[in-house]
């Protein structure tokens, strides 16, 4: 059965849902399932850009044949090969053994590398600025360099404006019917997955997303869709989301607020945690956030830091160390070159209190531009009433901090 949408008249989408995957890349979450998207085109030649996950062929072949309707396959656009795209490739290819395959050389050498068997099929290596003809649609490759790998294009089509954008301006979370951001509530429904999609996935080469969007620029203007590999095919409001790229892959906070996590063991760096919270918001700043890092995978944390400006670190020392959750947030925090925050310690033990300092040399001597309050709350085991006045300083630190 086939289970198809149209972008356009000649253009549709024939990807695939997946529910049953728990862990994408085998590391991340994805409770809301994701979609593998496959787009394709019936032109006087007919061309299919990309294909999907192993998961997903079994849907997709049905897709491809009744899109089709008895035609042959002539072209198969490959803009990025990682395996959950490219996986579905060779069964493509041996049902439809006529159709040449188009992709950049660096593209083909990843191929190759993967052992994806294009024997017996034309490969046609393209370049930046190239331009391709499929009778009334002429379509142009931009290269996208480490955009989550070093090999992705981008294709754009001249003639209907389509942006098959790889991973770019992808999401998590299954589309299970919608299609476009309009058929969606993004707000409320969508921009979590797509963040924590975003920042996980390519947080660490923001630098290389800004080189896209800026190379880009010139035909931004001619982009009628945005077709990304996975989740929502985005055709309009546009300017609403390169604003959320531009603060991702810029480092720049979303939103003034306080992201607090905490590391406990028996509760008491957590109370602190909780008092912390309620003493911001009855002084006046509401956008507090406060997470477990015991019970919170690292890949909403990373999401929520992308978020905030502010995060406090409150966790208990362990071994002379950062409790190990919390150590494994900091390095993930550097490994994704977060930047650009504006960060707070609290730290407690019963003996030898190290938490504080070692959480204090990550951020400053390991990531860049972060900014360390030095009103640094110790809690020995507990914290008691008459400490009170601390926690009160702590926080009055954090909100000057927010109006400077
Ligand atoms: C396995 C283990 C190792 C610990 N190592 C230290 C330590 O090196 N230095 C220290 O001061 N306290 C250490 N503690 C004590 C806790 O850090 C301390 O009791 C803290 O207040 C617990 O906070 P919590 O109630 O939020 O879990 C350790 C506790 C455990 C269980």
């Amino acid at each position: 059965m086939h289970i198809v949408r149209k972008v356009t008249d000649d253009l549709y989408w024939i990807g695939a849902n997946d529910h049953r995957l728990t862990l994408f890349e085998n590391i991340h979450p994805i409770p809301e399932g994701v979609s593998y998207n496959a787009y394709v085109l019936l032109d006087e030649q007919t061309v299919l850009f990309d294909t999907v996950d192993w998961d997903a062929c079994r849907q997709m072949m049905e897709n491809l044949e009744y899109v089709l309707d008895g035609r042959d396959l002539d072209v198969v656009v490959v803009n990025h090969w990682e395996p959950d795209h490219a996986a579905s490739l060779q069964a493509v290819l041996a049902r439809y053994p006529n159709a040449k395959i188009v992709s950049t050389e660096k593209g083909f050498m990843i191929c190759r590398q993967f052992g994806f068997r294009t024997e017996g099929h034309e490969t046609v290596e393209v370049k930046e600025g190239d331009t391709m003809s499929f009778g009334t649609h002429t379509v142009t490759f931009l290269e996208a360099p480490m955009v989550h790998w070093p090999e992705p294009m981008v294709t754009l089509d001249l003639t209907n404006g389509a942006l098959f954008s790889a991973d770019a301006f992808g999401s998590f979370k299954a589309l299970d019917g919608k299609l476009f951001n309009d058929e969606v509530n993004y707000e409320e429904g969508w921009i979590d997955s797509n963040r924590r999609y975003l920042v996980n996935i390519v947080g660490k080469y923001g630098p290389h997303i800004m080189k896209l969007l800026g190379k880009a620029a010139p035909v931004l203007d001619q982009v009628k869709f945005i077709c990304p590999l996975h989740g929502l095919v985005w055709r309009n409001n546009f300017d609403y989301l390169l604003d959320k790229y531009q603060h991702w892959a810029t480092y720049e906070p979303e939103e003034k607020g306080v992201l607090i996590v905490y590391a406990s063991m028996y509760g008491n760096t957590e109370q602190v945690a909780q008092a912390l919270a309620l003493e911001l918001v009855e002084k006046g700043m509401t956008n507090v956030q406060v997470r477990d890092v015991s019970n919170t995978h690292v890949s909403y944390l990373i999401a929520d830091v992308f978020r905030y400006s502010h995060i406090v670190f409150a966790s208990c020392t362990y071994n002379l160390g950062i409790f190990p959750p919390m150590h494994n947030f900091l390095l993930d925090m550097k490994a994704l070159n977060v930047q650009n925050r504006t960060c707070a310690i609290v730290e407690s033990g019963s003996w030898a209190i190290r938490s504080g300092d070692l959480i204090h040399d990550i951020l400053d001597k390991e990531m860049k531009q972060m900014t360390i309050l030095n009103e640094r709350l110790s809690v020995a085991s507990h914290l008691h009433e008459s400490e009170t006045e601390d926690l009160s300083i702590l926080a009055d630190s954090i909100l000057d901090s927010m109006r400077e």
